[in-house]
């Protein structure tokens, strides 16, 4: 099959265009399209102001967009509206006043509620509105918000993003979307402000999907690197000297050379809660389930996510899944 490639300057790799998955790829931070067209005109909601909602809402505004935001815990608008964010006191207002609404949510529960559920977003969507939602979620999930949004004559769009806090601050997140194509086009000088690069990837699910695969590599490898850092000072090495080695080789990886250093601390500030990595290893499994396909490491690895959170570690980093093996080590000791 003769494959066409997209080249990302910022990420400067040459992306794959299949016959079924349109992939694009953004390289501007600007409000112009990769299609050359302008910026997003209207007025833009924010559902969701957690670790990753409020830097990505802030750069919306810093951007210049008219956004309007709303959280559960209510305090958390105040940095946004500090920037000259509006509020609204529900879902169902900020969807019905403004055009295209974003939704950064904790997990498929949460996700569902603020969508569907009483005051939800769906209440306030109409004909010409469009409901992106850029949290990790299962692809079920994701079809049932969207069957919500689009029965009311809306738009929807599921984008949930790769990149922590730090590429959420710095505008450089990466955004696996599917859904509405013309939504997807409609926000791209959006999505522009909030990323690096995004992946266009067909149908409803197959965001959800493509998110829950990478993620659940991510958690396998945060595993595996934390049994390597315990391994080495077990057999009297310096953890520091296995970090730096590992940052130098084949199997580098930015998590690694980020999180080490703290690790080897025993301290986990958080970027990524360790309760949604295990909620991403819960919902891969179900995933792999569904296809009758043997994940054995992810299974695993989701196993001490488990434990890391009965030892309160739930809201911790997610690289505090080490403490885990740590407490496996004591009580094997014992
Ligand atoms: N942190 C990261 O590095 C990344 C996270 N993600 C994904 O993004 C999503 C958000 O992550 P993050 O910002 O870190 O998470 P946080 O836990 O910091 O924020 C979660 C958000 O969901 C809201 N929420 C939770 N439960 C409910 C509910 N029942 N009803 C209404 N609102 C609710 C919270 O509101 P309140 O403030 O009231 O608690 C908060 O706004 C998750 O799906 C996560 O897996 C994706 C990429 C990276
Ligand atoms: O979902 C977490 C991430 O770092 O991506």
């Amino acid at each position: 099959m003769a494959a066409a490639f997209l080249l990302c300057p910022r990420l400067a790799l040459p992306l794959r265009r299949g016959s079924r998955l349109l992939v694009s790829c953004s390289a501007s931070a600007s409000s112009s399209d990769a299609a050359g067209g302008v910026g997003f005109q209207g007025k833009v909601g924010f559902l969701g102001l957690g670790i990753m909602g409020a830097p990505m809402a802030s750069n919306l505004i810093k951007a210049g967009y008219d956004v309007t935001v709303w959280n559960r815990t209510e305090s958390k608008c105040d940095p946004l509206l500090s920037l000259g964010a509006k509020f609204e006191s529900s879902p169902a207002g900020v969807a019905s006043s403004c055009d295209v609404t974003f939704a950064m949510l904790a997990d498929p529960e949460s996700a569902a509620e603020v969508a569907c559920g009483t005051n939800g977003a769906a209440e306030g969507m109409a004909p010409g509105k469009g409901y992106v939602d850029v949290s990790t979620v299962d692809d079920a999930t994701s079809k049932l918000i969207g069957k919500h949004i689009t029965r009311t004559g809306a738009s929807f769009l599921e984008a949930p993003v790769s990149g922590s806090k730090k590429p959420a601050e710095d505008g450089l997140l990466i955004f696996l979307t599917a859904g509405d194509e013309s939504l997807y086009k409609r926000v791209a000088p959006l999505l522009d402000v909030m990323g690096k690069s995004r992946f266009y990837l067909g149908d409803v699910g197959n965001g959800a999907t493509m998110k829950l695969v990478v993620n659940m590599v991510m958690g396998s490898m945060m595993v595996s690197f934390a049994e390597g850092l315990l391994l080495s000072e077990k057999v009297g090495l310096d953890p520091n000297t296995v970090v730096e080695v590992i940052s130098q080789g084949a199997i580098n990886a930015p998590m690694f050379s980020l999180k080490g250093p703290s690790m080897v601390k025993a301290a986990y500030p958080t970027a990524f809660p360790l309760k949604h990595q295990q909620k991403d290893l819960r919902l891969a499994l179900a995933l792999a389930e569904s296809v009758s396909q043997s994940i054995p490491t992810a299974a695993a690895a989701n196993e001490l996510y488990k434990v890391a959170k009965s030892l309160g570690l739930a809201d911790h980093d997610f690289s505090a899944v080490i403490e885990a093996l740590k407490a496996k080590v004591q009580s094997s000791q014992q």
